[in-house]
């Protein structure tokens, strides 16, 4: 859990509280965030221990919904957007967070892959970066996709294009939804057919812009 700034998608630049979800089975052999891919109790710790971390250990801590909120006080944290992310969130029934983060002046994002139901407040902006063809073996859900507000990609080089137009091929309508590339890992090829695809098909550029400025 930290506070920083939105670095993805079309809510880049906002101020923002973070909540990385534990645990992940889809296997992107890129995956920036690999610490969160074990669940096991042995792994649980503090709040405090988590929220001190320097490295990208891979313990974590359980809590309720009632008291991540009080945490975020107790934290000192300002920000009045929350961004859920893992890890794959959407393991987690997310009704009763979203909901009550809503409902104490909150706006709320989950970032997930896709491949599980949706489970959160209608309020919540959902964005999906589906993920085709992983070692998980698992498909991404048109439900989920459906509920997107926004579909941000991660590609590296034409195939991955090839896959999310066959996905979107059988979305109802894509109307309301922003569609994002975002290039892996910042690699040169990948931003260039990034930025010439955004330009053809009139889609946004999402970069990992705290990458580029080395914040969280
Ligand atoms: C770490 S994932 C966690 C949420 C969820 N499991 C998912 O994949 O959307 C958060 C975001 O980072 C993106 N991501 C992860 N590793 C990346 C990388 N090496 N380059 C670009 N984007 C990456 C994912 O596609 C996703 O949009
Ligand atoms: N600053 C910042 N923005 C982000 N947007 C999505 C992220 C994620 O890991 O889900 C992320 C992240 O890890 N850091
Ligand atoms: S689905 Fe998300 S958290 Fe899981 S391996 Fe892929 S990028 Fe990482
Ligand atoms: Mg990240």
């Amino acid at each position: 859990m930290f506070e920083t700034i939105q670095g993805e998608g079309a809510h880049t630049g906002i101020p923002s509280i973070f909540v990385r979800l534990q645990g992940c089975p889809v296997g992107c052999p890129w995956c920036d965030t690999k610490h969160t891919w074990t669940l096991d109790n042995a792994l649980v710790t503090t709040a405090q221990q988590v929220i001190d971390k320097t490295n990208e250990s891979e313990h974590f801590f359980e809590i309720d919904e009632n008291k991540l909120l009080s945490l975020f006080s107790e934290q000192g944290y300002v920000a009045k957007h929350v961004v859920i992310t893992g890890g794959e969130p959407c393991m987690y029934d997310l009704r009763p967070l979203t909901t009550l983060l809503h409902d104490s002046g909150f706006s709320t994002q989950i970032e997930t892959s896709g491949t599980y139901e949706v489970l959160c407040d209608d309020r919540t902006y959902v964005t999906v970066s589906p993920k085709i063809n992983m070692k998980g073996g698992m498909p991404v859900l048109l439900s989920a996709l459906e509920r997107a507000n926004e579909i941000k990609h991660p590609i590296a080089m034409q195939k991955h294009i090839d896959e999310l137009d066959a996905l979107l091929a059988d979305v109802s309508s894509l109307a309301g939804k922003q569609v994002c590339l975002q290039p892996i890992s910042q690699q040169p090829r990948a931003t260039e057919l990034a930025v010439q695809t955004c330009i053809a098909r009139n889609w946004r550029l999402s970069l990992q812009t705290h990458k580029y400025i080395g914040i969280e």
